[in-house]
This record gives structure tokens, sequence and C-alpha cells, in this order.
């Protein structure tokens, strides 16, 4: 397909992709700084009102969905256009959306930028902010072509401070004695106290223990209980912010007594929900998850509230019990998180690499996308370019061909969010490339996961058809699937070559937009293949994506058949 990148249009997205520069070394940044989990909200003041956010207005007598004959996502379509099938990308991006991304045109700018997926964090700001925000990336794919999925992602109720009274951050100095406390304040509050959302926190604590602010960005020792107040010293100082997250430690260990019985959706978190399931997010993110149990009551409580919607599930693997129960968790998902803000707040930091990369694999194992979150370019929260080690940290995910990498404080609240997620683009299209030419064909053993003799037909086809393309050097797969199933398995084998993969529903097609390599469109197509590839060969042509001769493997679920050919 290397030739279809003479058919370069000029339209917008195209020049924008055409002139975006490479991207370059960084430039060294002046002096070594703290990199905690989360960093505190000094840089923007610039928060867009829900009316900001409202003004990109669905257009009345817009072209809906149905009504054109085939849509795909129109910045894949200039990539595409400019680089040719076998290099577009093929790791997904998620971008936190936040004070610094939600106005119409800053979306916009994450979708030119690559962004499949628009991640909504209901720790911050209220649901009608995040309604606003949830319509201007609907309007966004509505008017403009793009097809960004959306991802609400749960509170939850681990332990954690309060907002700090509405300062953005404090600063907590050695050898202070700092009150924690459960009681409500009036505000302001008193000088060195922090209010703790959970109720059992001065009866499980004791003194000796260790208190950790979101793992190790401060640290203190309980001296005293009085009551609700828990009096401590600060014993590593640093800085403090809204609703960090806290942990207690004792000889050693994490301590949880009856924060372990916490419920994993809260009450809020089950409103949060039922506004998700009201304005149809495509994704929610459960935090903390401990048993794959949660799972199964959530999904099914979605399919009782929204029928028909194919709104997917994914675990976020934050907390030691969601290690205990790994795999289960997982199977129970659709989609995992590999959240490692929190997790490293609950492991000894040496722990996440090989935490992450056991995850990754079993996922792809399981055939379930995964995303790689938190911290992949924490420096550009406030620098222009990445450190070394930062692109080292997203080579990595990208090699362990993670369906996804997520933004969350550089994109939601940073100085930079496009020129952070350019840096995630722009690695993640390297080190594909550098591993289709120094590693071809590498041979991973998939285990089957069908569960009845028609599904294991399917993943057969799949697993041969990836097979045939790395062999024969196809430009692409092309797999028509109504649920999204046989995508997903293709999807899991990594093949060297883009998956096209043509369904009748659009929530399917956002659905698809987390996994690794496929290009998802949304057609009306038949049970009759030779008439649905006739459509989709002049529908493709005709809009300058595929040649004559360009060699495809093209595959369908309804026929469970395998078809290689040329364009004609
Ligand atoms: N909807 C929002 N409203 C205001 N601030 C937000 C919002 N979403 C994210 N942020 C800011 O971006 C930071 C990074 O986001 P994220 O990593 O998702 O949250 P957290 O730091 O709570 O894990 C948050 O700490 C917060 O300061
Ligand atoms: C992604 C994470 O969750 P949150 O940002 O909601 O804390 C994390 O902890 O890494
Ligand atoms: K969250
Ligand atoms: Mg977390």
């Amino acid at each position: 397909m290397a030739s279809a990148a003479h058919s370069l249009l000029h339209t917008p997205e195209a020049h924008r992709a055409a002139t975006r520069s490479p991207f370059s070394p960084p430039a060294p940044t002046p002096f070594l700084h703290l990199r905690p989990h989360r960093l505190p909200l000094r840089l923007r003041s610039t928060s867009p009102t829900a009316s900001d956010l409202t003004a990109f207005p669905p257009n009345p007598n817009g072209i809906f969905a149905s009504d054109r004959p085939i849509d795909v996502d129109a910045a894949t379509e200039a990539e595409l256009r400019e680089n040719g099938f076998r290099s577009t990308r093929r790791t997904k991006l998620v971008c936190t959306v936040g004070p610094a991304t939600s106005r119409p045109d800053q979306l916009e700018a994450l979708a030119v930028g690559g962004m499949n997926v628009a991640r909504l964090n209901m720790c911050h700001g209220d649901r009608e902010w995040h309604r606003a925000a949830i319509r201007a990336v609907r309007s966004l794919n509505e008017e403009k072509g793009f097809a960004v999925a959306v991802m609400m992602d749960t509170e939850g109720s681990e332990i954690h401070m309060g907002d700090l009274g509405g300062a953005s951050s404090v600063k907590a100095e050695d050898g202070e004695v700092w009150t924690f406390s459960v009681r409500s304040f009036e505000l302001p509050l008193p000088e060195r106290t922090i209010n703790v959302n959970y109720d059992g926190f001065a009866e499980d604590v004791r003194v000796g223990d260790e208190l950790l602010v979101d793992g190790g960005m401060a640290r203190f020792e309980v001296i005293e209980k009085i009551g609700p107040d828990v009096k401590c010293r600060c014993t590593d100082p640093g800085l403090l912010l809204p609703r960090a997250n806290l942990t207690f430690w004792r000889d050693g260990s994490i301590v949880r007594e009856r924060n372990a019985m916490l419920p994993t959706i809260s009450s809020k978190d089950w409103l949060d929900i039922d506004f998700g399931i009201a304005e149809g997010v495509d994704f929610i993110a459960v935090s903390f998850v401990k048993s794959a149990e949660v799972i199964r009551h959530l999904k099914s409580y979605i399919a009782a509230r929204s029928r028909g919607s194919d709104m997917a599930v994914i675990a976020k693997i934050e907390s030691i019990d969601s290690l205990k129960n790994l795999e289960e968790i997982i199977r129970a998902s659709d989609g995992a998180m590999v959240a490692r803000g929190d997790m490293g707040a609950q492991v000894p930091l040496e722990q996440v690499p090989s935490i992450q990369q056991k995850i990754v694999q079993l996922c792809r194992q399981l055939n379930k996308p995964v995303i790689v979150a938190s911290q992949l370019l924490e420096s550009m929260i406030e620098y222009p370019t990445p450190t070394r080690a930062e692109v080292a940290d997203v080579s990595e995910a990208v090699r362990q061909r993670a369906d996804a990498l997520m933004l969350s404080g550089e994109s939601a609240m940073g100085r930079y969010p496009d020129k952070a997620l350019s840096v995630l683009r722009s690695v993640s299209l390297r080190i594909e490339k550098w591993w289709r030419e120094e590693k071809r064909h590498e041979a991973l053993e998939l285990r089957s996961v069908s569960s009845s003799f028609s599904d294991k037909i399917s993943e057969e086809i799949c697993n041969s058809a990836a097979k045939m393309a790395n062999g024969l050097g196809v430009d692409a797969v092309f797999v028509f699937t109504k649920t999204g199933h046989m995508a997903s398995l293709l999807s899991r084998c990594r093949p060297d070559c883009p998956v096209f993969a043509f369904t009748t529903s659009t929530s399917v097609r956002r659905r698809l937009n987390l996994q690794w390599g496929l290009i998802p469109f949304r057609l009306a197509f038949s049970d009759d293949m030779e008439s649905n590839l006739n459509r989709t060969f002049s529908l493709l042509k005709a809009r300058g994506m595929i040649q004559s001769g360009d060699l495809v493997i093209a595959l369908s679920d309804m026929l469970q058949s395998i078809q290689v050919m040329n364009v004609p």
C-alpha cells in the first residue's frame, strides 16, 4: 500500500498531519523535580464553564451516522492517505479530559492528534461539567467525522483526603504535626488539618503506624489519637494535593482493616454510573476493583438498564486485592487498565513494571483490551518535552503491545496536552515500526479463548488469517463483524498489517477504537460477502484509501470465511 502515500489529499487534517514536525529529542530539563502521582493544579485557572462547552451545538440538520454509506474516523483517514496502510499507528491513545482540554477547540485538537478515547475522571468536576464534556465529544464526532469513544472512570471508595478547602495544594514540612480527622469542619479548615473520607480511620490506625500520602509524596508517623483526630508528625516533607490517596503501613506492610470492606462502587459511584448510562458512554472504568463479583454485578446492572447497549466495563487494576484475583477479574471484564498511580501506592514501586507486563500479557491471552495508565509523560504537565526515561517507559508499553496508552494530568490539566499526545503518537509509531522490522513474526502461543465450537472456528480463522497476513505481506485484513468479536480475535494476534473492521453499529465501532491495530468503520452490509467486498472496495477507492492491486485478506463472521484477493 506504499503507493497510497501518493494520494495525499489536501484536507486540513492531511495538511496538519503532513506539517506536524516529527518528535525530536527533548531539550534538557533545567532540574530534576518531584514526580508524584499527582501534581498540584497550579498551571491554569481557565477552567471552562458548561456554557463554553456547549458552544459546539449539535448540528440540527447534521448528517447522522446512518445517513452515510460508510463512516471512518477523519484522523485515521488522513493518516492512511499520508502514510499508507502498513505504517498506521496500532497502539490506541486515551486522553483524560480536564480543565485544560474540555473546550470544543481543545477536544478537536486532541482528536486531530489521534485521541481514540476521551476519559472523564469522576473524582473531579461535577456531573454538569462532565455532561457538557461528553456532549462536546459527541458533537465533534457527528460534525467533524471523528469516532472518539467516551470512558467514564468512577471515583471508588478507597481512603482519601478531602479537597483542602479549595487550596490547590499545601506543603507539609519535616517535623510538623498535622491532624488527620474524620470530623467535618467549617471552612476555612484549621491550619495543618486534613479531612479524611473514611469513618473508621481513627479506629483502625495505631500509634507508630506510617501514613503515606499518594504512595509517598509525603509521609507521616502517627503519634497520638484523640477521638476522631489522629495527630501525625511529618517524616518526609511533600506536597499534599486535593483528594490524595492515603494508605497506612505497619511493620512494612500496608494495613487493610475494615477499609478492605469498603464497597468498590460507592453510592456516589452508582449515581455516576446511572449518569453514564443516561449519557450513553462507551466504557465504564471501575476504580479499585477487588473481585470479579463486582464486575459481574455492574454488567448485569447495565444490561438491565440500557437494553441493546454495548457499554463495556473496564476493571482498573490498582490494589493488592485486584492482584490476588487478577485472572478472574479480567475474565469477567471487557478490558483492564494498569492503573499504576494507585498501584504504586499499594505495592513497592519496583514491583510495578513486572505487574504491568503480567497484566498486559494476561489480557492478550484472554482477549481483553488493556490500557497502560499514569505518569507515562508526567513531566510534560510542566515541560514541553518528555524525559528520556518517560520515552523509554512509553516505548516499553508499546513493545509489550498493550492496546492503549493513557494520559492523565498531562492532558487534563497540563500545559502541553497536544504535545504530550504527539509524543505518545510518534513514540508508538517508531517502536511499532522497529518491532515490525526487527522482530518479525515473534511467536506467542495464544491459548484458546472460545467457549463454543462455532467460536473455536472463528478463533482458528483469525489465527490463520493473521499468520497468512504476515507470511504474504498483505496490505490489510478486512473483517466484516456484527458484534466486533472477530475483529478483537484478529487484534489479539497483533498482525503486521492493520485490520479494517467493518461493523453495522456505531457503538461497536466506537468500542473497537480501544483495541490494538483495529481501524473501525461503520457500514451497512449483508450476508453476501461478494457484494460486501465489491461495495467496500468501491467506497474506499472513491475516498482514496485503497487502490487497485492492493492485497487484502477478507474475513466475515457471518460465513466464517477467509479470502485472499487483490483489490480489483
Ligand atoms: N474533570 C476535572 N475537573 C477538574 N480537574 C480535573 C478533572 N479531571 C482531572 N483533573 C485534574 O487533573 C489531574 C490528573 O487527573 P487524574 O490522573 O485523572 O486524577 P487523579 O490525580 O485524581 O488520579 C487531577 O488530579 C486533577 O487535578
Ligand atoms: C488511573 C488511575 O486512577 P485515578 O487516576 O482515577 O486515580 C491510577 O491510579 O493510576
Ligand atoms: K477515578
Ligand atoms: Mg487510581
